[in-house]
């Protein structure tokens, strides 16, 4: 067995590409999960096994379903997969590159407690109740979160850095959605609502439901990671988001709202045409100060201001602070797509088990 082995909790679009990115640095993989079940192959997945798995889920099956397709390998409860890897030797931890809400992250408190160190992409452990926050973000030698705000970007760890070394960040402005961003660059250029949103969500940009992306609560969820990293105690409900969607599609199934897309080109539209009469564009932009409200939503930019030339899934996120009280410190790059949120979340795990 290698000398690291990583749990990967969640196989989906980020997890199967995670799975690979750590065999091909020569990190074992001896636990995936999906909402089904653990597999547990204590000599680690080989990429042959894993290469069969992902086939599985991509014909939609569970894993629990698909386990009898792998030798040696067997069927856990998250709690067994979780004190098996606490007997592996070496540095082993756990992703959760799953969308799972807190309530059923009990694998994160359970691999803290055995001093297992946990990467996360998912942003729900963090952004749902202060408590967990707080008590997952206890000890940052055992947490790297660096994925749930702007994918592989080194946003977290900037901030981070800067609180450190006893900054008082006073601004964090900037636009953090990566769908969001495709979406208002693409509409720009022309593109139709309907189409742009669907090519977003096949090419693994949106969240699984991409109504937490259009609704903005995903920047909403992003925000407040990086106000409660500040130290700010605050909920999501304190928080207020501005929608692209009326809120009669809310609760429509998934399939329902993929469907009746199109019932939004028009407003949207409208929305585009009305800033680019005033020589404008649009963006999305968050903004977080310590003991102010969090607002997130569409906002008209001129030609020349810092997010008018963003393109595609890039983000910007630019911190202003007592150090960096002239000039901000700005990071800027893709802030969705399947390949740096996982390299995200397997440097974080690097970066800990270092
Ligand atoms: N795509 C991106 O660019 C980025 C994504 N992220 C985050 O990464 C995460 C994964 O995204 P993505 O891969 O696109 O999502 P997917 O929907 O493709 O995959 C999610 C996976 O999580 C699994 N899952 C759900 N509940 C559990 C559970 N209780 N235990 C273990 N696994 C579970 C699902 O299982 P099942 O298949 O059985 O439903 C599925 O395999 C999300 O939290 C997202 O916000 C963060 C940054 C960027
Ligand atoms: N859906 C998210 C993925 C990364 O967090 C986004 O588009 O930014």
């Amino acid at each position: 067995m290698a000398s690291r082995s990583l749990a990967v909790f969640g196989f989906g679009n980020v997890g199967r590409v995670l799975c690979e990115q750590a065999v091909a640095v020569g990190c074992a993989v001896p636990v995936i999960a999906d909402s089904s079940a653990a597999i547990v192959k204590k000599s680690g997945l080989t990429r042959e096994d894993l290469e069969t798995l992902s086939a599985a889920k991509a014909s939609g099956t569970r894993l629990a379903d698909a386990v009898s397709s792998v030798a040696e390998a067997t069927v856990a409860t998250p709690t067994e997969a979780v004190n098996f890897m606490a007997t592996l030797p070496g540095k082993p931890g756990l992703a959760d590159v799953s969308a799972n809400a807190n309530a059923a992250n009990e694998y994160l408190l359970d691999a803290l407690k055995l001093k297992l160190p946990i990467s996360l992409a998912n942003k729900k452990p963090l952004s749902e109740d202060l408590a967990s926050f707080q008590s997952l973000t206890a000890d940052k030698s055992l947490i790297g979160y660096e994925a749930t705000v702007g994918a592989g970007l080194p946003v977290i760890c900037t901030l981070q850095r800067m609180i450190d070394s006893g900054d008082r960040v006073t601004h964090v402005e900037g636009q953090l959605s990566g769908t969001l961003g495709y979406i208002l660059s693409a509409l720009q250029a022309g593109g139709k609502f309907s189409e742009i949103v669907r090519e977003a969500k096949a090419q693994g940009f949106t969240e699984p439901d991409p109504r937490d992306d259009l609704s903005g609560t995903d920047v909403a969820r992003k925000a407040l990671i990086l106000a409660r990293t500040m130290g700010e105690n605050i909920s999501m409900d304190q928080i207020t988001v501005e929608a692209l969607f009326p809120e009669s599609f809310a609760s429509l199934p998934l399939d329902e709202f993929m469907d009746r897309l199109p019932e939004m080109d028009a407003d949207i539209e409208a929305k585009v045409q009305e800033a680019a009469s005033k020589g404008e564009m649009l963006r999305y932009a968050a903004v977080v100060e310590p003991g102010q409200p969090i607002n997130v939503g569409l906002v008209s930019v001129k030609p020349g201001a810092p997010l008018a030339s963003l393109q595609g899934t890039d983000n910007l996120v630019s911190f202003e602070s007592a150090f960096y009280n002239t000039s901000p410190t700005v990071v800027r790059g893709p802030g969705a797509g399947l390949e740096v949120t996982a390299a995200g979340v397997l440097a974080d795990y690097l970066l800990l088990t270092r």
